[in-house]
């Protein structure tokens, strides 16, 4: 049979197959949506304090659905289940005789990647989902298209389609509305959570012999915490916006904050940490803030190895080699986009790193990545 346009050298069950790539790519914000619903509902709550595997009974029975709608909570449970969010089982029914019952029951149980949706769990990732899935962010990805054809170069167009969806840039948007701010603080807050374990259980090493360190853009000073926590000979300073710092105060003899701005004056010390800060600036501005970091570190009396510490993204590939599997590849590229639509600014690749690293004055860094899509940079003084 003739082939027409875009057929072209395609067998029929080629198209096919090509449809079903298309479908699934057009179809993908279902599972995030889906999950979104099933943590909305307090599924993975209900799960747990289950203590054990749990019917779809016992599930609907725990959940705050109207009875005319519970039918469709075995519906909902399929695509988490298949994307192993949740683990499915089949129990069969033995009868007094020990005989096989006809029907098996459905029992779901958590799988690691539910047990991070609990409402009490300490690595709660639920603001995370919620402030990613939330329109403010979901919007601008439709106003991606029209913001491309707009003239960059004039400072009247807006500089991110999240602009053009909400009226005004991510930063003043997340002081004017708190419900989307303290979103947005909760989520770096309980990621901050989980890497501060990581880094400290994985990466000790990089802070033995540290005397003082500068957690630029802290936040609300999780990560700080957990080092100072770690590490007591380190007199660890939060440093973020005043607004952000206004009420904070240390818990422990070695822990405090401090209001300000990072393209003024970092205040001096032996490191300094930039934890998801330069994946939020463009290059000019991320050589900017590496060169405050450096007159902070040489303004600093303490002795010892100084360094600027950076956890954030290394896309892809270092030395030619894979670092990562395929799915965590795209991960960083969908978090790219994020950051393109959000925020005017980019996740970047090991070359892209040295050369805003050179730009800013400095020549040696080295790279571990133990931190899941995450690594961890340290740049040398
Ligand atoms: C993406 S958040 C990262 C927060 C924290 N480091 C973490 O990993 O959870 C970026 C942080 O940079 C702070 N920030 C933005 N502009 C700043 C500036 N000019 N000076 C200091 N901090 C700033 C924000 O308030 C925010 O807390
Ligand atoms: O929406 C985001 C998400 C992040 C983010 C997500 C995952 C990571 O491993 C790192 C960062 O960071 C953001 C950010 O820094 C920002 O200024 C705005 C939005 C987001």
């Amino acid at each position: 049979m003739a082939l027409s346009n875009g057929e072209v050298g395609a067998t029929c069950h080629e198209l096919l197959g090509a449809q079903a790539h298309v479908w699934n790519h057009i179809f993908q914000f279902i599972n995030s949506m889906s999950l979104k619903c099933a943590v909305q509902l307090g599924i993975p709550d209900v799960i747990y304090n289950h203590g054990q595997p749990i019917s779809l009974f016992e599930l609907i029975a725990g959940l705050n659905v109207h009875p005319s709608k519970a039918h469709f909570i075995s519906r909902l449970m399929r695509i988490p289940v298949h994307s192993d969010f949740f683990a499915q089982h089949h129990h069969v029914h033995h009868n007094h005789d020990n005989v096989e019952e006809e029907e098996a029951v459905v029992l779901y149980s958590l799988t690691p990647a539910s047990g991070l949706f609990l409402e009490d769990g300490p690595l709660n990732t639920t603001p995370f989902l919620l402030m990613i899935l939330d329109p403010v962010m979901t919007d601008p990805f439709h106003s991606m298209g029209a913001w491309l054809q707009m003239n960059g170069g004039d400072d009247l167009v807006p500089r991110t389609p999240f602009e053009v969806a909400n009226g005004m840039p991510f930063w003043e948007l997340s002081a004017k509305k708190p419900r989307f701010g303290d979103l947005f603080n909760e989520a770096m807050e309980a990621d901050s959570k989980l890497i501060a374990r990581a880094v400290v259980e994985e990466c000790g090493g990089v802070f033995e012999g540290l005397k003082s360190l500068v957690d630029v853009g802290g936040g609300t000073g999780t990560m700080a915490k957990a080092i100072a926590n770690a590490f007591p000979n380190i007199n660890c300073t939060v440093f973020d916006q005043p607004y952000v710092v206004a009420d904070l105060e240390g818990t422990t003899h070695n822990l405090g904050f401090m209001g300000g701005d990072m393209f003024d004056k970092i205040p001096p010390a032996n490191a300094i940490l930039l934890k998801w800060i330069l994946h939020d600036w463009n290059d000019e501005e991320s050589v900017k803030i590496l060169k405050k970091c450096r007159e902070a570190m040489l303004q600093s009396k303490n002795e010892g190895r100084k360094k600027i510490i950076i956890i954030d993204i290394v896309v892809g590939y270092v030395n030619n080699k894979m670092l990562m599997d395929k799915k965590s590849i795209e991960t960083q590229l969908m978090l790219d986009m994020l950051m393109m639509s959000t925020v005017t600014s980019k996740e970047r690749s090991e070359s892209e790193w040295e050369k805003i690293f050179l730009a800013a004055g400095f020549t040696h860094y080295n790279i571990t990545h133990t931190l899941g899509l995450r690594s961890l940079i340290e740049v040398y003084l």
